[in-house]
């Protein structure tokens, strides 16, 4: 018998941030995040996670009402389902995430974390992982690159925490180590947009000589000029792997593209599929880094996957601060995408609790091993998911806005943006 979507559970959580800084501000002190519970009449559970935004909590207990009835395994029906509640609902419009990325239809954003439950509830159908229900996975271990952030040594009023300032190189440096040492990392990222230009090359040329075989990379989220960015480009050439969003927008980066042999990544200009036509036809990037949270759930970032293929594009995937159930469906979707290119980003050393059972997901080499047991495999907390949503309730974040935090603290911030 087919089973049927039961009961869907929607539950906003809150987790310590650090205080993380970036081209639009710093993170707040605590991070939200929304698991989606999705319960058939079989008596199994999927789940799901994604952001938690105030309005994006509208739409999906809107959706979330609206699923009832629907077979885990018709995602054409649930997809219906959601355009149809979003028309109804919020016209159809788009989201904000952080103040960083902007998205003209809410529908992928939604659609994602009910897709990846049903997804996991395929796999516990089945008694297949999530891996395999996607086609196959073509390596056992996913890597990941250790995400490296300019940081305060706390937030102001609060204690240092343990990872402390990070403002200079050596810092950054000590920093990578920790990474490193800590997670295997073998490859690193730093978030950029925060100091001059000249500043961030030095940390990067410091990290070059700490670590002279890994892989670098500099995001720094559209904080240059074409011209500043080519300039980066020449000085850094030979010491990145690639250059993420140094200009905004897909024609700024392809007059720094068309000027440089540096591999120009993004996550910010290409972020939905009507982006990749334009790009590609003005070579505006050479990698794109996948984001099922964003671009509406793990299928269409298969599909994505496709289209990079079929043009020449390399393959990365973004991560914003997250748990463990994200972690796990980011693991099996690297793990079923043969093409790859890049070690992942992710968040996940960042975060100081988690809400899934331990032991299933954990770094070794900078790697994480794809579960093998049925559906994602990982399974919830009750204790910690309880405490991380009482957090939620009481911490009064209700929405990621790292401009209006910097300037409760900083007056006069203004995101970086085309600063430089
Ligand atoms: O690669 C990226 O652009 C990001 O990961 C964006 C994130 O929002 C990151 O900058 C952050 O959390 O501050
Ligand atoms: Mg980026």
């Amino acid at each position: 018998m087919t089973s049927r979507i039961s009961r869907v559970v929607v539950t906003p959580v809150a987790f310590g941030d650090p205080p993380l800084l970036n081209v639009v501000g710093v993170h707040q002190p605590w991070a939200l995040r929304a698991i989606v519970e999705v319960h058939t009449d079989s008596g199994l559970l999927g789940l799901g996670e994604t952001y938690a935004d105030e309005a994006h909590l509208d739409r999906l207990a809107a959706v979330a009402a609206a699923i009832p009835g629907v077979d885990p395994f018709d995602l054409a029906s649930l997809r219906r389902v959601v355009v149809e509640v979003l028309g109804q609902e919020t016209g159809g419009g788009g989201a904000s995430f952080g103040g960083m990325l902007d998205v003209r239809s809410a529908v992928e954003t939604v659609f994602s974390p009910f897709e990846v439950a049903c997804l996991d509830l395929q796999g516990h159908e089945t008694g297949r992982p999530v891996s395999e229900v996607l086609g196959g996975r073509v390596r056992d271990r996913v890597p990941f690159s250790g995400y490296l952030f300019y940081k305060w040594a706390g937030h102001p009023g609060a204690a240092d925490d343990a990872w402390g300032e990070a403002l200079t190189p050596d810092q950054v440096v000590a920093q990578a180590r920790t990474m490193v040492d800590g997670w295997g990392f073998g490859s690193l990222k730093l978030k950029g947009g925060v100091f001059h230009p000249d500043q961030e090359c030095e940390a990067i040329e410091a990290l070059r000589d700490a670590f002279p075989d890994l892989p670098l990379r500099l995001d720094p989220n559209g904080a240059w000029t074409p011209t500043t960015s080519l300039e980066v480009a020449a000085r850094l050439a030979g010491v990145i792997e690639y250059l993420e969003d140094p200009t905004p927008g897909i024609e700024g980066m392809a007059e720094v593209s068309a000027a440089t042999d540096v591999p120009m990544a993004t996550n910010m200009c290409v972020i939905a599929m009507e982006h990749l036509p334009p790009a590609i036809a003005q070579d505006a990037v050479q990698i794109v880094l996948s984001d099922h949270h964003l671009w509406g759930g793990l299928r269409r970032s298969q599909l994505l996957a496709g289209i990079a293929e079929t043009w020449g594009l390399g393959l990365s995937m973004h991560s914003n601060s997250h748990l463990g159930v994200s972690l796990a469906a980011m693991t099996h979707l690297a793990a079923a995408t043969p093409t790859l290119t890049y070690a992942c980003d992710t968040h996940y050393p960042w975060k100081t609790q988690d809400l899934v059972k331990p032991g299933v997901l954990s770094f070794e080499g900078g790697s994480v091993a794809v579960p093998s047991t049925p559906g994602l495999g990982v399974e919830l907390d009750r204790d910690m998911l309880a405490t991380l949503h009482e957090q939620y309730l009481t911490c009064g974040v209700r929405r990621r806005e790292d401009t209006v935090y910097m300037r409760s603290i900083q007056p006069d911030f203004t995101p970086n943006t085309s600063r430089w």
